[in-house]
């Protein structure tokens, strides 16, 4: 292993790609010996010093760890995009969050941020609708978007499954969404589910004279019924795939967005499985960053957690992830290991809310996120004591008194399916 990865002086080129690490060295190990062997084995080197490194090769590839607070433990490594298939979010992420995860040298690491130089970002096509596309797609502005996940997760028939649809749908919900493990099971295979959950959806525009989307959740065993999927839903004119972005895999990801450049299909992301690598505050890698690769490979709209309901995930974490999603410039934030990232041209992403929500929590949820967010309840619309339509009504009259600055209680007192819902959830 090198010894010349620490350079503090150091400033990064524009065309070099930043990541910020959090890092606890192992039990006698210097601070400087672990960040040296992590940009060493991030990179081009290994544990030993090779013979086949030669020092010109080493001059051209090597990263530099330009910044380094040990009272913090965070580091920061710049690294240049020849190191890269810049177009590979696999190849990238086992670079930036491979083997050094498992080196014995440190406690802990966590891959924090990761700054996207202009050719990186030029390398991706970004969301195809993005937030502002998802508001054309329902032709909804000046409010947040209501969905649903059908429950019970699984279990249902496809015609159980398709009927609570359409019960969400009339009662007011924009949207309906299969839960992340409902995909292809024998009581409500795919091809089934989504013809008949479409043509729920459709009789309920008629009778609503509102926009509705079908999220059906297309991941699969293989990148190919992964896009035999997307494709089943484009032809019958599903505007919407949904995917479980972490259990599908980048490979899938990428894949999937190029087939949607050729289709009318916006993507919802799901992120089941990311606290495996996101909840361990000091290990594992930070959930900004997963955000930030989901919107670069171009998903629509990505969950990013409630504060309120019962995922974990604080208000500093999701509120940072609704910026990572929604703007366009992300000021660097020191603090909460924010890299400063201007997007270009890649879109804006819709942020989604969801887990453990009730229609009591609407108006937090509007202070905190505004009018630019899905919200989306499960049990609280499938639990509510009137009903799955009442449930949704009792979210969109929820909605509308959070617009209008009006307390719950005062709107509820003349709208019983709202004033249902208080009492259960208080
Ligand atoms: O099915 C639900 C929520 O159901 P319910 O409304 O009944 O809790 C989602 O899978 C979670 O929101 C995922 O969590 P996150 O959005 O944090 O990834
Ligand atoms: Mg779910």
């Amino acid at each position: 292993m090198r010894e010349d990865y620490i350079e503090t002086e150091y400033k990064p080129k524009p065309d070099e790609l930043v990541c910020e690490y959090y890092m606890e060295p192992a039990d006698g190990v210097s601070f400087e010996k672990a960040c040296n062997h992590m940009a060493g084995e991030s990179s081009i080197d290994t544990w030993s010093d090779i013979s086949t490194l030669s020092p010109e090769k080493a001059q051209e590839l090597k990263p530099h760890v330009f910044s380094i607070d040990k009272e913090r433990g965070v580091v920061k490594v710049a690294y240049k995009q020849d190191l890269f298939e810049i177009d590979s979010v696999p190849q990238i992420l086992s670079a930036i969050a491979g083997n050094i995860m498992s080196m014995k040298l440190v406690k802990n690491l966590r891959l924090e941020d990761i700054a996207f130089p202009k050719d990186v970002l030029n390398s991706f096509r970004g969301p195809k609708y993005g937030l502002n596309g998802v508001r054309d797609l329902f032709g909804v502005y000046d409010r947040p978007l209501v969905g649903t996940i059908v429950k019970p997760k699984v279990g249902l028939s496809s015609e159980k499954h398709a009927d609570v649809a359409y019960k969400s749908f009339v009662g007011g919900c924009d949207i309906v969404k299969d839960d992340e493990n409902l995909t292809n099971q024998k009581f409500n295979a795919f091809d089934k589910r989504v013809k008949i959950t479409l043509d729920a959806k459709e009789k309920a525009e008629k009778e609503t004279g509102e926009r509705k989307m079908y999220l059906c959740n297309i991941t699969a065993p293989t990148c190919e019924e992964m896009l035999r999927r997307a494709e089943v839903i484009n032809d019958l004119g599903g505007k919407y795939v949904m995917i479980d972005i972490i259990t599908a895999g980048w490979s899938a990801l990428q894949s999937l967005r190029e087939a949607t450049e050729d289709m009318d299909i916006a993507i919802h992301a799901h992120r089941c499985m990311h606290s495996v690598m996101t909840r361990n505050p000091r290990h594992g890698v930070n959930m900004v960053a997963l955000a930030k690769l989901t919107r670069l490979i171009g998903h629509d709209q990505l969950h990013i957690g409630t504060v309120v309901g019962k995922m974990h995930g604080d208000k500093d974490e999701v509120l940072s992830l609704r910026d990572e999603c929604a703007l366009d410039y992300m000021p660097a934030n020191d603090q909460l290991h924010i890299l400063e990232q201007d997007w270009g041209n890649i879109k804006p992403m819709m942020p989604v809310a969801s887990g453990g929500l009730e229609p009591g929590m609407i108006p937090d949820l509007y202070n905190m996120f505004g009018k630019d967010v899905i919200m989306q309840f499960g049990a609280g619309i499938h639990a509510h004591p009137m009903g799955t339509e009442a449930g949704a009504t009792a979210c969109r009259q929820s909605v509308e008194a959070a617009l209008e600055n009006i307390t719950l209680e005062e709107y509820a007192s003349n709208h019983k399916e709202l004033q249902s819902a208080l009492e259960k959830w208080g």
